[in-house]
């Protein structure tokens, strides 16, 4: 049965005007290592339990979201989405009346269980788990070095039905993106035909215009809070380089200089580190380099990415873990796609490939390392990603992937899938998820037993992960990019900010 919401009962959960605060036991283990006398060295696993304390802020903000790349096929058709949700718009295909909705969504679409009724499953919308602020209600904005509008935009992506366009557009024809932070050296050369909307000057000044367009977005609009999120085009990998982007000193005085190896992805993030305004980065290059994590830190200003986890990695986040939690050794993963849009064509110079070519051929590697039955210390699965640019197909990815497995005695199993969406359709829920979720995470705070003080979620924003191709965590903590587990972690979470138990499958109460 599906309910669509529901209050917790509980002596460890008080709901007040402006909070919930709940008292949680986290059940976890800590292990020794130890010289067991006799018996030689031995692993002991002790079951820990600590003491926990959460706080939600219940006031939902007012909620501005800034997109870097706004223009682009993710930005207009993420904000027409939203547009068509808030007016309730539908459409014409050629197979029905089309209306608008979030499906894609893990907060918009997806659900949770909350226990058992009668014998009966009883589940309820993802967010009704904590207040988030509804994306009807979010007010777009961003930057975009093309100064197209976003109606144009949107006929230019080629993503969305025509009925559905020609409906939006008096929505959407005044959105005319901010001019962006343009270096042709960041991004495929294929990109500088649309480069006519540009922030002039040194990138000193270049930063200080982006926190100025920040604050007067924030003001203009009147919205309580902003978001800002990276769905422009993926740029080249920065060199880090010790004096210069290795530290946050280095990194500012870096800027002073006007160092040309300063990413304007790294701009944007230092403008909002600086603004405390959460920056998520959507694209897979090194936006985040250590000075910028560093300033993050010290600013304790939300930082999340990278890439999003849209299509064929998500798939492939799920299959691996399939295989390798059955026992399946995956020795051969070639994952292929083509497409003809812009992301297409800027992927399809050698530099720009090469930093999606590294997020989607590491989501393995946390899988692997989880058993030593299957592989050897080091041992990989052989591993290729092959993406090519076909004009014709647009944005209508065609993914092919092919997982090869040693299974039982020596046998050989083949999985291949064929894949084929419109990328941008996968990609906008999930932008409205991250920036949600972002914009979610910090109205908690929370402290253990052995703390003095609440405080926030660490800076670097491991809870976005399941949305993300290559999670961004904090340096020396685990990368989990099994898809099951980033969710089960975010659910977990938000259900312990209402004194709820993990869920954990068991149901004994029927066994
Ligand atoms: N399924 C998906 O679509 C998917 C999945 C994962 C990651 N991504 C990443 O999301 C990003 C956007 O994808 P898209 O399909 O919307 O691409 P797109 O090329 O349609 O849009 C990118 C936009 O960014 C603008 N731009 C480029 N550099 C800029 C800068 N420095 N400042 C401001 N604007 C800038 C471009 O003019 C363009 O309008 C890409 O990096 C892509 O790799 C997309
Ligand atoms: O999310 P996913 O399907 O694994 O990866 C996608 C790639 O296959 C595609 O070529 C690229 O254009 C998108 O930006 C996205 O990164």
């Amino acid at each position: 049965m599906f309910i669509e919401d529901f209050k917790v009962e509980s002596p460890n959960v008080t709901y007040s005007d402006n909070e919930i605060h709940s008292i949680y036991n986290y059940e976890t283990t800590e292990l020794v290592h130890e010289n067991r006398k006799g018996s030689g060295y031995q692993w002991i696993v002790k079951p820990k339990s600590v003491k926990y304390e959460f706080k939600t802020d219940t006031h939902v903000p007012k909620l501005g979201v800034m997109l870097v790349g706004w223009g682009g096929n993710n930005g207009c058709t993420l904000t027409g989405g939203v547009i068509a949700n808030r007016e309730g718009i539908s459409w014409a295909t050629k197979d029905k009346v089309q209306q608008a909705n979030y499906f894609g969504s893990l907060t918009q679409a997806s659900s949770i269980r909350v226990g058992s009724f009668n014998g009966e499953e009883i589940y309820a919308p993802f967010k009704s788990l904590l207040p988030m602020v509804n994306p009807d209600d979010i007010v777009f904005g961003g930057w975009d070095i093309s100064d197209m509008n976003l109606a144009d935009a949107m006929t230019r992506a080629k993503v969305l039905d025509i009925d559905l366009q020609k409906q939006l557009r008096p929505y959407m024809e005044h959105m005319i993106p901010l001019p962006g932070i343009y270096d042709p050296d960041f991004i495929a050369a294929n990109q500088d035909s649309r480069a006519n909307n540009i922030i002039k000057g040194t990138k000193k000044e270049q930063l200080e215009q982006v926190i100025k367009d920040i604050r007067e977005f924030k003001e203009n609009n009147k919205v309580d809070k902003v978001v800002v999120l990276w769905t422009a085009n993926t740029e080249r990998y920065s060199n880090v380089v010790v004096g210069l982007n290795d530290t946050t000193e280095n990194l500012m005085a870096a800027i002073d200089r006007n160092e040309s190896e300063i990413s304007p992805s790294t701009l944007y993030a230092i403008a909002c580190v600086l603004e405390n305004v959460p920056f998520i980065n959507g694209s897979p290059q090194n936006t985040f380099v250590p000075g910028l994590i560093d300033l993050a830190i010290k600013n304790n200003s939300l930082i999340g990415g990278d890439d999003f986890k849209s299509g064929q990695t998500k798939m492939k986040s799920v299959l691996v873990d399939f295989l390798v939690g059955a026992g399946i050794k995956p020795t051969s993963i070639v994952s292929y796609n083509h497409l003809g849009n812009n992301d297409g064509m800027n992927l399809s110079a050698p530099q720009t490939f090469r930093s999606k070519e590294i997020s989607k051929s590491n989501v393995v590697d946390d899988m692997v390392a989880s058993n030593g039955i299957l592989y050897e210390p080091g041992e990989h699965p052989d591993h290729v990603v092959v993406i090519k640019y076909v004009p014709y197909v647009g944005d209508s990815k065609r993914a092919m992937d092919e997982y090869t497995s040693e299974i039982f005695m020596g046998g050989k199993n083949t999985i291949v899938l064929h894949n084929t969406c419109e990328d941008s359709l996968l990609a906008a829920p999930i932008i409205l998820d991250l920036v949600l979720l972002a914009e979610l995470s910090t109205r908690i705070q929370f402290k253990s037993e052995a703390e003095d003080k609440f405080h926030s979620f660490h800076p670097v924003a491991t809870i976005l992960s399941y949305l993300t191709k290559a999670p961004l965590v904090p340096p020396g903590t685990p990368v989990v990019n099994a898809l099951s587990k980033q969710r089960a972690m975010l659910e977990n979470i938000m259900r312990a900010c209402v004194g709820l138990a993990p869920e954990n499958n068991m149901i004994l109460e029927y066994k």
